[in-house]
């Protein structure tokens, strides 16, 4: 087994920041002991290779737990595979993704898992783990779920959106619930009122309101919020936890924060988009708003205050990604002249660490609640903790070395998303990662990428670790 010391870094985790050297015995982190003392001393003697991490920040991968690799929406496929998508997700700093299996109507959890893993095994560059969309919630399928529970995919997205398509009624979201309760399983929601929505944009189609913007006049802000507290009600019938996904609107984190004030296991996660970007994006001219359409979608520019506040109350717990890029050209251009048809999702898992990290510049979260709600929260969410999400004895070396003085611009010309466009083209941000170990294996080193395809391991999950 080779030995490696990162010595001379300030050691981040959400627990705590050390000035510390670290040492890697093969895969995992075998200790860590403060600069110059004795046995770090020791250790650089000893070691087959010193990263020296002087002035620079030693911190966990990233954990984004909410990835669409080749997903297939609205007629056609997210752009990133498993293996262009994971390798990007290094180069930003993230050494594990949970990606979403996706069951399709008719067919059977397992046929969808199973597709999954034909997709990314042999392909990713770091860890990689699966949560279930349920589109078809049935009494096979409610049965499969507690299968899935006991072999590491022990998280179900159900959607109250996408009539049609992912769409789950709330008698079949009650039954999903209820399941959930008895095998441990984490039901994740994809909270909009699809059937309301659905009405919405059959009006302002017909009445020629075609552009991008109206996609987020349509997903009204209420219609998330009347979805969250429904989904909420019901999990407390269930007596089921609740994980809400991409949380955009601030009535919606208002009804989380109620839950949470219950003392209810109700968990909220946000993305850098609606942290960043806005409904101001989905109205720029001509049709460059396709870039910007998601769901739920981009709101007006005051909820992203309500959405950092919720973060920093811990009303919002995690931000992950949803990255779930469709080119501009050939992709997003499906829906020009009905907005409806522009497939839905944004890239950005190669971005995530970097806006956070920017956040911390400006002073809006502290550099240890950053590394709570982008690595140590998110494994503890979804089972993957302490292996994954903190630096500490036993736990896997998967470890980004983090200039946090280096500025760099955000640009499709310099990221490595299979994408041709960036969401934050010409953003600066300050900090920038520099060398990302997985499993103690360089997969950047220095800024070069030195990974492969195939090392990344599927890694199965245990139930939610953060349970009140
Ligand atoms: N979010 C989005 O617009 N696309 C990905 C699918 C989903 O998460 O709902
Ligand atoms: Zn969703
Ligand atoms: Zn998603």
């Amino acid at each position: 087994m080779s030995l490696t010391v990162i010595r001379g870094g300030l050691v981040i985790t959400a627990a705590e920041e050390t000035p510390a050297d670290v040492l890697i015995d093969g895969g995992r982190v075998a200790a860590l002991a403060a600069h110059g003392s004795e046995i770090a001393s020791g250790w650089s003697g000893s070691a087959d290779r010193v990263i020296d991490a002087t002035g620079k920040y030693v911190i966990p991968g990233g954990v984004d737990t909410h990835t669409h690799m080749e997903l297939p929406f609205g007629g056609t496929f997210a752009s990133d595979t498993f293996e262009t998508g994971t390798r990007a997700a290094a180069w930003g700093g993230t050494t594990t993704i949970v990606d979403f299996a996706v069951q399709t109507a008719g067919n059977s959890l397992r046929a969808g898992l199973d597709a999954w893993h034909a997709k990314a095994d042999g392909a990713c560059a770091v860890d990689y783990a699966f949560h279930m969309i349920m589109s078809d919630v049935n009494e096979d399928t409610l049965k499969e779920m507690d299968g899935l529970v006991d072999e590491g995919v022990t998280s179900f997205k159900l959607f109250m959106a996408y009539p049609g398509v992912f769409y789950s009624d709330d008698g079949r979201i009650l039954r999903a619930m209820q399941r959930s309760a008895g095998n441990g399983g984490l039901i994740m929601m994809h909270a909009e009122n699809g059937i309301a929505i659905d009405v919405l944009v059959e009006q302002a189609l017909a009445e020629g309101r075609t552009d991008p913007r109206h996609h987020g006049e349509v997903r009204h802000a209420l219609l998330e919020a009347e979805a969250t507290h429904r989904a909420i009600q019901l999990a407390r019938v269930a007596g089921a936890p609740l994980y809400v996904v991409h949380v955009s609107a601030r009535e919606a984190v208002a009804e989380l924060a109620q839950a949470r004030d219950l003392g209810l296991n109700v968990f909220g996660e946000t993305c850098p988009q609606y942290l960043f970007l806005s409904a101001d994006n989905l109205a720029e001219p001509g049709f460059e708003g396709a870039k910007y359409v998601c769901s739920t979608p981009l709101r007006p520019r005051e909820h992203q205050e309500f959405l950092w506040r919720g973060l920093r109350t811990n009303d919002l717990q995690v931000v992950s990604t949803d990255h779930c890029p469709f080119c501009f050209t050939g992709q997003k251009e499906l829906g020009r002249g009905d907005f409806s048809k522009i497939p839905n999702g944004l890239p950005g898992v190669e971005d995530r660490m970097d806006l956070l990290h920017q956040a911390v510049v400006e002073g809006r979260i502290s550099r240890r609640r950053w590394i709570e709600i982008a690595c140590a929260t998110p494994a503890r969410m979804f089972g993957l903790y302490p292996r994954k999400g903190t630096i500490a004895p036993g736990a896997d070396a998967d470890i980004v070395i983090y200039n946090p003085d280096a500025g760099h611009v955000i640009s499709a010309e310099t990221h490595h998303m299979n994408v041709d466009y960036s969401a934050y083209e010409g953003r600066t941000v300050t900090g920038r990662v520099e060398t990302v170990l997985s499993r103690g294996e360089l997969v950047i080193d220095d800024r070069s990428y030195v990974g492969r395809a195939g090392h990344g391991r599927y890694t199965p999950r245990g139930t939610c670790q953060y349970l009140i």
